[in-house]
């Protein structure tokens, strides 16, 4: 039986439906679920636990909806290309010659990264999965891991990369005290046959899971796909069936009007990753108008190859004002609007909506703390604009998944930092006083 303990005395945002912000507030959580949201109770004997939440924000914990765990090692290597040159020439290259380990220490970096500035829960898709699962489950955090799935040739090779990613799912879905979950994924449209994607969709009916790709990410995919299948990713993805599926997509950059029905029609979850896009010079997604149609918008880092950090404030703020300048209005991505996309959306987008993504009761206790102490929180007219306007993500003190916490005041619980930063630093010079591969010599 776990302590039962209560945060007190802080400013709870709670993002649920009625987006309350409770000053002076508390919240309580046993077992990992959370037991009580309102004001700080007098009577505190009942817990066993009490938490010091003066000058302090409480939010659930964000949600990273898309993502490449094991990219970290490449961080700073290839910038100010774009997507098509930059996965050619520098990514796929050393790609191919990543092992488990160096993935398991690329993604440790980026757990560490992740839980500093709040993320409870993302989404990855890549390869070496069982490495990646290996080192999330001890983390704490809440992950729903995908195999990337790139077949356009040898059928033999989808064969396998199919079965591996089923087996991954039968070994690691509902696993970790349910923290990890499974989607199957193609890699996107460009990289996958369609009789692939068709088999990918049709074993992820069978097996009851969830899909997820890129998608529409570049001019270059959209008219590419026009040439080769005469219509655009988005029908192309529909008469696959994708849509049938629960599907996250990331990207969806290049939609047109038609398209932003269809995805909201069939309900498609879509993750906004505005720092790779702008990075990777793709463009900018149409939000405003999707948020309009009632899809299901959340936010994704991408890699920190293209971004170059997992810090989602970085998105959050972005996602909030990025907006406003292309459509010169204001009120095109509100604050409550971009901190839902951070949390609740999120949720949705993980297909774990009843669970995460808001502080009530029942939903698992997965917290963030913010020093809302610090200058850059001064003065304290309005929380829900201080974090989404003026947080920066190392203002988080405390990082909590499942009533564990993952960081507390600043320390990490669950994770050897410095090993990490050193083991991933031993990876990359295993890696680069190797031969270079060809293509980046
Ligand atoms: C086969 S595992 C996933 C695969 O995706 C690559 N990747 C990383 N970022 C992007 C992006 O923005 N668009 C398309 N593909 C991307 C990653 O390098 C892995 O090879
Ligand atoms: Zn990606």
């Amino acid at each position: 039986m776990e302590l039962h303990s209560i945060i007190v005395n802080a400013t709870v945002i709670t993002v649920d439906e009625s987006n309350r912000i409770i000053m002076d507030g508390a919240v309580a959580f046993k077992n990992g679920v959370i037991t009580y949201v309102g004001a700080t109770p007098e009577e505190l004997e009942l817990y066993d636990e009490v938490i010091d939440g003066r000058h302090r924000y409480v939010l659930p914990g964000l949600i990273n909806t898309h993502g490449h765990v094991g990219m970290s090692l490449l961080r700073g290597y290839a910038d100010d290309l774009p997507l098509q040159t930059w996965l050619k020439e520098k990514i796929w290259p050393w790609e191919a010659r990543f092992t488990d380990e160096h993935v398991r220490w690329g993604t440790g970096l980026s757990l560490i990264e992740m839980i500093r500035t709040g993320t409870t829960t993302f989404v990855d898709m890549y390869d070496h999965n069982e490495a990646i699962a290996g080192i999330v489950a001890p983390s704490g955090m809440r992950a729903a891991l995908c195999c990337g799935m790139i077949g356009s040739g040898d059928p033999g090779v989808q064969d396998r990369k199919l079965a591996d990613a089923v087996s991954f799912a039968k070994d690691w879905h509902r696993q970790a005290n349910g923290r990890i979950s499974v989607m199957l994924a193609p890699h996107a449209p460009y990289t996958c046959t369609p009789h692939f994607i068709s088999q990918i969709i049709d074993k992820a009916a069978q097996l009851q899971l969830p899909v997820h790709t890129h998608m529409s990410e570049t001019n270059w995919e959209v008219e590419l796909n026009v040439q080769q299948y005469g219509c655009r990713p988005v029908a192309h993805l529909h008469k696959l069936g994708m849509f049938e599926r629960s599907a996250l997509v990331a990207h969806a950059v290049h939609l047109t009007e038609e398209e932003i029905d269809l995805l909201a029609e069939c309900n498609v979850r879509v993750s906004h990753n505005v720092v790779s896009n702008l990075k990777l010079a793709s463009g900018v997604a149409p939000v405003p108008q999707m948020l309009a149609r009632g899809i299901s918008v959340s936010l994704g880092t991408d890699s920190s190859v293209s971004n170059n950090n997992l810090n989602l404030f970085e998105e959050l703020k972005l996602a909030a004002i990025v907006h406003k300048g292309t459509t010169y209005d204001p009120l095109a991505v509100p604050a409550e609007t971009a901190l839902r996309m951070a949390t609740r959306n999120g949720a949705d987008g993980v297909f774990q909506s009843d669970s995460i993504g808001s502080i009530e009761i029942g939903k698992q206790a997965d917290l963030i703390m913010i020093d809302a102490g610090k200058a850059n929180f001064q003065p304290a007219h309005n929380p829900v604009s201080h974090v989404v306007y003026a947080a920066n993500g190392l203002d988080v003190t405390d990082t909590i998944v499942a009533g564990k916490f993952l960081m507390r005041k600043g320390e990490l619980m669950t994770l050897d930092e410095e090993r990490m930063i050193y083991e991933a630093n031993r990876m990359v010079r295993q890696l680069m006083n190797e031969d270079r591969p060809a293509h980046s010599k």
